[in-house]
């Protein structure tokens, strides 16, 4: 049953039954309308929604044949802090006969450094970019006027990431290695090292002496502006982080380099020093997805319809296959009234995306509230107590031979894996739902040994669709085929019925499930514990002498 929500046509401002109506309108089936105009044409005002529909189809269709690129869970990133930028050895214009001009070179400016945030909209780490380099600071020039300061930059990655920085090496360690290869004199090294961090104006009074340049060396160690030698990672543990909460403050991950310093610092006005190039880090990002519950389905049989009605989270919901092509995780609450997060008013359909956003565009041209589709759970907020609240994961569609990497293959079942609960969702209205549950058992099976059996629900979407009998039939075979172990759940996704079923089942598995995990921590905790006491910290026992 379709929802009646009043609306009026955006050409002629008649008033409509549903704005549903309108957009049926809209794709030329004027006979839903009888009563309407019929010498009027609507299509024109929305020939870009239509448009919009074939570019997202073709969006996910070329996503689709790229075989799993879209989904990114692992990747390695270098990151660098930017270089400061390099002092100025510049002298003050004077008039002429007027004494020595006097040094006035400003200081290079820092460079940005990077830093780390999470963000909620971000579900996947395809927008990481490999290499990532804070801005250069600016040099300073006469006048004493400093550098500019380079940008930071921001790494943005979903909550449920993992950094670890795996690699760290520094310009100069990388120079040194080079010119040992070189074999040059005791000077030439020395020259060459200070004329990569002192920046010599010959111009006037000829070479810069070895003295001058000593004299500069010496003044930076004082300072703490001789370059040293990165840390390694015995001296500097490497980064770390698993971020399992939303970051409030960015963390700095690659910090910029100090700008050059201005030949007013120096004794000899022809000297001034180059800013510093922080080394480059390799760090490795791992997204591990942490949801409680997994929706596991072949392409299209409503799984992101299910997260909708479960969690009220606005997924992607289209008509066509691959339409999710990231995992999206929803949360769902559970109150003591026995409702839940996405629970709708009765008969409430669950529209598809680009339906919903034609209504939600048609009511703001007409100036109208928004219809009340995402309906929130009873009407005062307080009358709510909760019970429990999970998470549960929609993931791109299951293809045969996910396991060998077809389809969005291991990465999306490498996010599956961890969810402690999983679900698999058939579409009854398809002729053999067992064929496809097999296919996701033999799936999940191949890709790790005792992982089909962690699925455990097994619901069949789309009931709404299919004749009573046959659906008893399908039904029937389905348990016949997995015998009394697993729950079976009908429901529709689409018009919010049987879900209530769901909902409890899945309280009671996440209930259980966490339970074990603590039951399971408090004895690694022990047996940690224990071998502490007796042996080291590494969990070796010691050996009897
Ligand atoms: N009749 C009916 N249609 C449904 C039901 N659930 C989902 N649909 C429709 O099935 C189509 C696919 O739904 P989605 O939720 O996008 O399916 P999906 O499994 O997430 O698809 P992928 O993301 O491509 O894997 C949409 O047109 C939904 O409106 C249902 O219970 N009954
Ligand atoms: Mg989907």
């Amino acid at each position: 049953m379709l929802p009646t929500l009043r609306s009026a046509c955006p050409r002629c401002h008649k008033s409509i039954a549903s704005p549903l109506a309108a957009v049926v309108v809209s794709r030329g089936y004027s006979t839903a309308l009888s009563n309407h105009d019929e010498d009027t044409d609507y299509s024109e005002s929305f020939t870009d929604i239509v448009g919009e529909l074939k570019r997202r189809k073709r969006k996910a269709d070329s996503k689709r044949r790229q075989y799993g690129n879209t989904f990114v869970d692992h990747i390695l990133v270098t990151v660098r802090g930017g270089k400061g930028g390099s002092g100025a050895a510049a002298l003050q214009a004077t008039l002429k006969g007027a004494g020595p001009s006097a040094p006035c070179g400003g200081n290079g400016g820092s460079g940005g450094s990077v830093y780390l945030t999470t963000s909620p909209s971000l579900s996947s780490l395809t927008t990481l970019k490999k290499r990532v380099i804070g801005g250069q600071g600016s040099s300073g020039s006469g006048a004493h006027k400093h550098g500019k300061r380079g940008q930071d930059v921001m790494i943005t990655v979903p909550v449920g990431t993992i950094v670890k920085e795996i690699r760290r090496e520094g310009e100069e360690e990388r120079t040194i290695r080079e010119e040992e290869e070189l074999d040059l004199t005791e000077d030439e090294l020395k020259m060459r090292k200070w004329k990569r961090w002192i920046i010599s104006h010959p111009s006037a009074g000829g070479e810069v002496s070895f003295q001058e340049y000593k004299d500069a060396e010496i003044l930076l160690k004082k300072e703490g502006r001789w370059k040293v030698l990165t840390p390694t990672f015995d001296q500097e543990p490497p980064i770390e982080l698993d971020i399992n909460e939303p970051i409030k403050e960015p963390i700095l991950i690659s910090k910029g380099g100090l700008g050059g310093l201005g030949n007013p610092f120096f004794n000899s006005p022809r000297i001034a020093s180059r800013g510093f190039l922080p080394p480059i880090q390799t760090f490795e990002f791992e997204l591990k997805l942490l949801a409680d519950v997994g929706l596991v389905g072949l392409p299209n049989v409503g799984k992101s319809t299910l997260l909708r009605g479960l969690t009220g989270k606005k997924a992607e919901i289209a008509n066509y296959q691959f339409t999710t092509l990231n995992p999206q995780i929803g949360v769902v609450r559970v109150f003591e009234n026995g409702k839940w997060s996405g629970e709708l008013n009765d008969g409430v359909e669950i529209q598809e995306s680009l339906l919903e956003r034609e209504i939600e565009d048609l009511s703001r041209t007409l100036g109208e509230e928004f219809p009340d589709i995402r309906n929130k759970v009873g009407g005062g907020r307080n009358d709510n107590v909760e019970k429990i609240r999970f998470t549960l994961s929609d993931n791109p569609g299951l293809l045969p031979q996910a396991s060998e990497n077809v389809g969005l293959g291991h990465s999306f079942l490498r996010s599956i894996e961890r969810s402690p609960v999983l679900v698999y969702v058939l579409d009854l209205s398809k002729d053999s739902p067992i064929n496809d549950l097999l296919t996701l058992k033999n799936e999940l099976e191949s890709y790790k040994a005792g992982l089909s059996d962690r699925a455990n629900i097994i619901v069949l979407n789309k009931a709404d669709q299919v004749e009573e009998q046959i659906g008893k039939d399908r039904i029937k075979e389905i348990r016949e085929a997995i015998g009394e172990k697993s729950d079976i759940v009908t429901l529709s996704g689409k018009y919010n019925l049987g879900i209530k079923h769901l909902v409890n089942l899945l309280v009671e598995k996440v209930g259980t499930a966490r339970a074990n995990a603590t039951i399971e921590a408090d004895e690694k905790r022990k047996i940690k514990e224990t071998n502490t006491k007796e042996g080291n910290s590494f969990g070796l026992k010691r050996l009897e002498v």
